[in-house]
Formats: C-alpha cells, sequence, structure tokens
C-alpha cells in the first residue's frame, strides 16, 4: 500500500486547518464488529468535512479501505512504540502503517485508568509514531476532583509538559489534542460551554507557550447531536473527539453537518 509523503501530510494537515471546518472525531472503543462497521458505513453515506474515526483492531483492518474511499481518516486507538519483539498482545507502527492509516490515538483516559498508561509510555509512543510520520490525537483530561478542588490547570499543563516533552518543531502540525474531562465523559452530560470555554482558553495559552503554535483543539466528554453546535461554538474549540454519539451513523451525521464552516 502505497504511504503519503510527509510534505503531502503537511499540505492536508494545514488545508485542513485553515478553512475552520470542525474536526469530527468518533472513538469507537471497544465497539463495533466487521459486520457492523459496515453497516454504519452504509448508513452514514458520503461524508465531506474532517471526519476521523479509531475503530478497534480487527475492525480497522479490514475496513481500511473503505474507510479510505469515504475520505475518512482512521487509525487506531492504541499501538506500542517499539517496533517488534515480544510483547504479547501489542501492535506496531509498521503494522498500523501497512493499513494506511493517518492519526493515532493516544492517552485517552480509559487506557491511563486501566491500562495503567503513563506519561511516561505516552511520550515514548508519540515520539514513535511521529518519526515514522503519522500525526497523533493526544487525549488529556483532569478528573472530578482535580476540577472540583482548582487543580485542574496544573494536571493538565503537566499531562501536556510531559507528553509532548521532546516534540520537534517541523513534528508541530501533527499533533491534535483532545481536552476529555473524565467526569464528563460516558455520562451523557458534557462540560458546560462556560467549562469548555475557560479550559480551552487556558490549554490553547499553554499549548502556544510549549510550541509556539495554534495546535488544533477537540473537546469529548457527552458530545451528541444536540449539544454539538453549542459545543462547537465555544471559542477555541476546533471539533470533537465522539465516544458514544460515534456508534449510531444518524447522530454521527448530524454532527458533522453542525460542523460544516463554509
Ligand atoms: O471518551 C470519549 C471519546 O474518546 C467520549 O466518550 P462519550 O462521547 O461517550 O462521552
Amino acid at each position: 500500500m502505497e504511504q503519503k509523503n510527509l510534505d503531502q501530510i503537511i499540505r492536508e494537515t494545514v488545508a485542513r486547518y485553515m478553512n475552520r471546518s470542525l474536526i469530527v472525531a468518533g472513538n469507537w472503543k471497544m465497539n463495533m464488529t466487521v459486520r457492523e462497521g459496515m453497516e454504519f458505513l452504509e448508513k452514514l453515506g458520503p461524508v465531506d468535512g474532517k471526519v476521523m474515526i479509531f475503530p478497534p483492531y480487527t475492525t480497522l483492518a479490514v475496513l481500511a479501505g473503505e474507510f479510505r474511499k469515504r475520505g475518512i481518516i482512521y487509525g487506531p486507538q492504541n499501538f506500542h512504540y517499539k517496533e517488534s519483539g515480544a510483547y504479547t498482545g501489542e501492535i506496531s507502527l509498521p503494522m498500523i502503517k501497512e493499513l494506511g492509516c493517518d492519526c493515532l490515538l493516544v492517552g485517552h483516559s480509559e487506557r491511563r485508568s486501566y491500562y495503567n498508561e503513563t506519561d511516561e509510555e505516552i511520550q515514548k509512543k508519540i515520539q514513535a509514531a511521529l518519526k515514522e510520520g503519522f500525526s497523533v490525537m493526544l487525549c488529556i483530561g483532569e478528573n472530578l476532583e482535580e476540577r472540583k478542588s482548582g487543580q485542574w490547570k496544573n494536571v493538565l499543563r503537566k499531562q501536556l509538559e510531559k507528553d509532548l516533552e521532546g516534540l520537534s518543531a517541523d513534528r508541530i502540525p501533527y499533533i491534535q489534542i483532545a481536552y476529555e474531562p473524565i467526569w464528563a465523559i460516558g455520562t451523557g452530560v458534557s462540560a458546560s460551554t462556560e467549562e469548555i470555554t475557560e479550559t480551552h482558553r487556558y490549554l490553547k495559552a499553554v499549548l502556544s507557550e510549549l510550541t509556539g503554535s495554534d495546535i488544533p483543539l477537540l473537546y469529548g466528554g457527552s458530545v451528541n447531536e444536540k449539544n454539538a453546535a453549542d459545543i462547537g461554538s465555544c471559542p477555541g474549540v476546533d471539533g470533537f473527539l465522539i465516544g458514544g454519539a460515534s456508534l449510531k451513523p444518524e447522530k454521527f451525521r448530524k454532527i458533522i453537518e453542525v460542523s460544516k464552516r463554509e
């Protein structure tokens, strides 16, 4: 399978960002068999705009061509930073490259909490993926206690500092961040537009300080077809990372529609 060269990926990333349509990314988590994924795509119909899907490995491998045909950017929800070896149950970057993936999800809070994924591992994964020419979507987020105690700014800054350590200037266009407050994931109740605006303003400032760039910043946590327009109009929100509502083609399609800007 032919791989895109770096210049092409950079041009596409810049073009995607310039026209300002919101990025709509679906994280299917541990859902969707191949058959269900195919049915989903058939019901979803044609898409335009910046649509991404992170399916489970099995579905990713079989449906890669279907995603590509529809202009959907796709990639895994996790990967190992080593190229190969005795790591039972893991998937490496060369395996992912073979499937023509563009963007890899890394650092999701479920991986951090259920599989004890550390910032050190996440940093290694990001470095390995960028070296291989992939773009990455890094997830960060604070828990309820950290939000309530006012620690959230420190927590989020530390995640960014540690996870992005060693990021070289030429790789900055390959980074996107998804801010996902853990307390809003899967609850049906998103953070409020005030909380999202305040947090995104803070994160944009931290990202600018760390990278000198306006890095795309998505919001995730109970985004659905009803609240997407409001959340999408918050300053500093460049798109959505969606769990539950990305499993239903009619909901996902509505979110894509309200995300178009031109
Ligand atoms: O974790 C999420 C996406 O990565 C968000 O999930 P929900 O949209 O189901 O809250």
